[in-house]
């Protein structure tokens, strides 16, 4: 018996190796095995699979993937006030690989539920819990993967405007998962100097502000 195969994970996940045996997209890729590495708290497995080469002779490749399931994220903005609202976070991850002192910026976002949870669903509760505005309609901008050799990750990116009427909540996270969020406003200008700086170095951040600047609502405004 194998927590997170037959017997539930202590996330009570089961069958967890069978991810992706049932693959029929592309019949240049034949799965053989997939192995259940860790269900600690994301799910490692190392799959092998066939796969048909350019010149129509196969190889077989293992792959391990880091499967913490999909996430949204939002760019909010205020386009009168030519500001942006983002958040600061100790992220671990970041530390032990160079950060500084781990505080990133970052748009709020979060994980979906699971995977039936719409991504938009996820992200304005992400945005509540983490900033405390309840907004309207949201814009949808891209479903990116955001390190496609290894995790699985799909993030969907939105964005939204902010304003006085829409802060209905104290927002700062969930303290009982351990969340301290920081809510930090921005002279979106000022936002587009930290990229070139380095003091915003987030990806889904990035590249949200830099879209906000060429076709998002920003557009037209000098990053001077
Ligand atoms: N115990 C435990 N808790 C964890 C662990 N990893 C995450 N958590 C908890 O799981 C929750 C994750 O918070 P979310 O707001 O849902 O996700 P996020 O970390 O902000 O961001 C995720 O989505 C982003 C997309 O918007 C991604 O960019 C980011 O990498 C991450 O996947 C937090 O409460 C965090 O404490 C872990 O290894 N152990
Ligand atoms: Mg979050």
């Amino acid at each position: 018996m194998t927590a997170g195969i037959d017997t539930p994970d202590r996330r009570g996940r089961t069958g967890l190796d069978r991810t992706g045996r049932d693959l029929t997209g592309n019949p240049r890729v034949r799965v053989r095995d997939v192995r259940l590495l860790s269900s600690h708290w994301y799910v490692e497995r190392t799959t092998t699979f066939d796969l048909q080469r350019a010149d129509g002779t196969w190889s077989t490749q293992e792959r391990e993937t880091h499967d913490r399931g999909n996430g949204a994220t939002l760019l909010l903005h205020d386009t009168e006030r030519e500001t942006v609202l983002l958040t600061r976070q100790f992220r671990f991850p970041a530390y032990v690989n160079g950060h500084p002192d781990g505080m990133l910026i970052e748009t709020p976002g979060g994980l979906l539920d699971d995977e039936d949870e719409h991504p938009e669903v996820a992200v304005r509760r992400e945005v509540v819990e983490e900033t405390g505005h309840t907004i309207g309609p949201v814009q949808h901008v891209f479903d990116v993967y955001m390190s496609p050799g290894s995790v699985t990750e799909r993030v969907s990116f939105y964005a939204a405007a902010y304003g006085p009427a829409t802060l209905t909540h104290e927002g700062g996270g969930l303290h009982e998962e351990g969340e301290d969020i920081e809510i930090l406003e921005l002279p979106f200008r000022e936002a587009l100097r930290m990229i070139r700086t380095g003091a915003i170095n987030d990806a889904k951040t990035i590249m949200l502000l830099q879209w906000a600047a060429l076709e998002g609502p920003f557009a037209g405004l000098s990053a001077r």
